[in-house]
């Protein structure tokens, strides 16, 4: 006979969503027990989000000393020993660590149970010989990466985000199939850290996003030497020698690639198997969990956030959706997900960050019945100082100022998204935004000077110029 916890809340998975709820409900009062079978943090901080932002920084570092002549600064030839971009990598991961730790959670008041967890009844489940029931279960298990079906595959070994960050050494040449936010990220890091990069995408490169956005990100990209083929199908992957050679077709041609890595950049597949899903009555499908606005399953006593619910996967999301659950778990409150200020961002660099409606989904939904205002970074004197013009902002509205949305491609747009994230959730309308008072010179007068162009034809119009001579004549 196993032990058996009672608990108010069982959270599947310390990843960003389950860390999340498991603090906060523990915080305000509820006994909480935390099942991970995996490293605390999840995806996110050990093979995600801050992996990847680490070798980009490494690889940022690089490209600027190498271009660092612009300013008058001469570096020598710029020597980059990956081993240590690497130990920078998992150095700021263990910094992170202890936030996200066993002992962290223990103190706050968690039951903290390293094991996999699988439900063995609708109110009921097992994790390291331990039974758990629980008044509420929340599944926030995060996703992985999905395999895509190539000719070949199992006979090559490839690097995925689980991997890649294990390296040691430079690959030679990467090559990275899937062109999303992860493939770009990485094309860039190890580009700027001397690899040679090709990138393989089924359609276009960031497909998500605007396209005269991703232009410029594109752009940059391949300036930097990275070799891009879009609308490209993988044909097979095999072994030539220690090289893994990568067949593709392309405008009906077919086209070889050689290399020394494989990275499957492809999208993501939710973590459902083995959890016992089924005897819990929780409904999904290969997209992930099935959940209504309130986050709740099938399972109306067991919620699913994050990666595994196959909708916004980003950790920003899945730290929403822990607020979501939290309000409706401890409160009663019956709390809805509102996606209409959702931002995200790619960090490339330049990056391209974006929330609420984009332009093609503005179209899509409103027609031409939408404002489109757009500045460009060359007039940003900031910009100018440091070098950075490349890049603009672009804003949507109603015809009647009502923010829709906002996309940044440019220095800092990460950054720069917030106060749109901000104006289109308080619904705020375009004068708002032109009236704030910017510091002289930052990049955030961007966000200014695009909502000043709104007004720009009726405020330099003839009307407004009669009215004013009209009321000069008044002495
Ligand atoms: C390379 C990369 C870069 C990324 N960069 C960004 C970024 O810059 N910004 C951003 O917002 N997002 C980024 N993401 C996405 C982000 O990492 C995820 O959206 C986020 O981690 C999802 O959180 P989660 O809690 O849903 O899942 P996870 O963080 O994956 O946590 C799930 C946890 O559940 C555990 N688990 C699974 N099954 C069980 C079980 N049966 N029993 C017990 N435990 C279980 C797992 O071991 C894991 O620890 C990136 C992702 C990748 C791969
Ligand atoms: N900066 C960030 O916030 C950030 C960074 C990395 C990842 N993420 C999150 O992780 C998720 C996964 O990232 P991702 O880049 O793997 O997924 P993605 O779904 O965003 O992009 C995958 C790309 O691979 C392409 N693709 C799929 N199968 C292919 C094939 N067989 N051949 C060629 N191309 C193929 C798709 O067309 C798509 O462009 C993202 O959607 C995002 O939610 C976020």
């Amino acid at each position: 006979m196993s032990d058996v916890i009672k608990t108010d809340i069982c959270v599947i998975g310390a990843g960003s969503g389950g860390l999340s709820v498991a603090a906060g409900a523990v915080q305000m009062g509820a006994d909480v027990v935390l099942i991970e079978k995996g490293k605390m943090g999840g995806d996110c901080l050990n093979t995600g989000c801050i992996p990847s932002k680490a070798l980009l920084a490494a690889g940022h570092a690089a490209h600027n000393a190498r271009t660092a002549s612009r300013f008058g600064i001469s570096t020598g030839p710029v020597d980059v020993d990956f081993a240590k971009a690497m130990d920078h990598v998992h150095s700021v991961i263990a910094g992170i660590a202890p936030h996200d730790s066993v002992a962290r959670f223990e103190d706050l008041g968690c039951t903290v149970i390293q094991g996999e967890a699988k439900f063995t009844s609708p109110r009921e489940l097992v994790a390291d010989g331990k039974t758990i029931q629980a008044k509420r279960f929340v599944i926030a298990t995060g996703s992985r990466a999905a395999i895509p079906p190539i000719d070949g595959l199992e006979n090559v070994s490839y690097l995925t985000n689980e991997t890649i960050f294990e390296n040691k050494t430079c690959p030679d040449h990467l090559i990275i199939i899937g062109g999303g936010p992860i493939g770009l990220e990485m094309a860039q890091a190890h580009r700027q850290l001397g690899a040679k990069v090709t990138i393989i995408e089924m359609m276009t490169i960031l497909p998500k996003d605007d396209h005269d956005m991703v232009d410029v990100v594109r752009t940059e990209i391949e300036a930097s030497g990275v070799s891009l083929y879009e609308n490209a199908k993988t044909q097979r992957v095999e072994l030539n020698g220690n090289q893994i050679r990568v067949v593709i077709e392309q405008n009906g041609a077919d086209i070889t690639i050689e290399g020394s890595h494989l990275l499957l950049a492809t999208g993501r597949a939710p973590n459902v198997e083995n959890l016992g899903l089924d005897d819990a009555g929780v409904a999904f499908d290969r997209r992930g969990i099935e959940v209504d606005a309130r986050l709740r399953t099938t399972n109306r006593k067991i919620f699913a956030i994050g990666d595994v619910t196959g909708g916004l996967q980003f950790t920003h999301m899945a730290g929403y959706d822990a607020g979501i659950v939290i309000r409706n778990a401890l409160f009663r409150l019956p709390a809805k997900v509102n996606h209409s200020a959702v931002p995200w961002v790619t960090y490339t660099s330049p990056e391209l960050a974006q929330v609420g409606l984009n332009e093609t989904a503005a179209r899509e939904k409103f027609g031409d019945n939408i404002r489109v205002v757009t500045w460009d970074y060359a007039e940003n004197d900031r910009a100018r100082a440091e070098d950075a013009t490349i890049g603009f902002i672009k804003v949507i509205t109603t015809p009647k100022g009502r923010i829709l949305g906002a996309g940044i491609v440019g220095r800092q747009a990460g950054e720069l998204i917030g106060i749109w994230t901000l104006a289109i959730s308080q619904k705020m309308k375009i004068g708002a935004m032109a009236g704030v008072i910017a510091p002289y010179p930052t990049l955030g007068e961007l966000s200014k000077r695009a909502a000043g162009a709104w007004y720009t034809p009726s405020l330099f119009s003839e009307k407004t110029r009669k009215i004013v001579r009209f009321l000069l004549k008044l002495g």
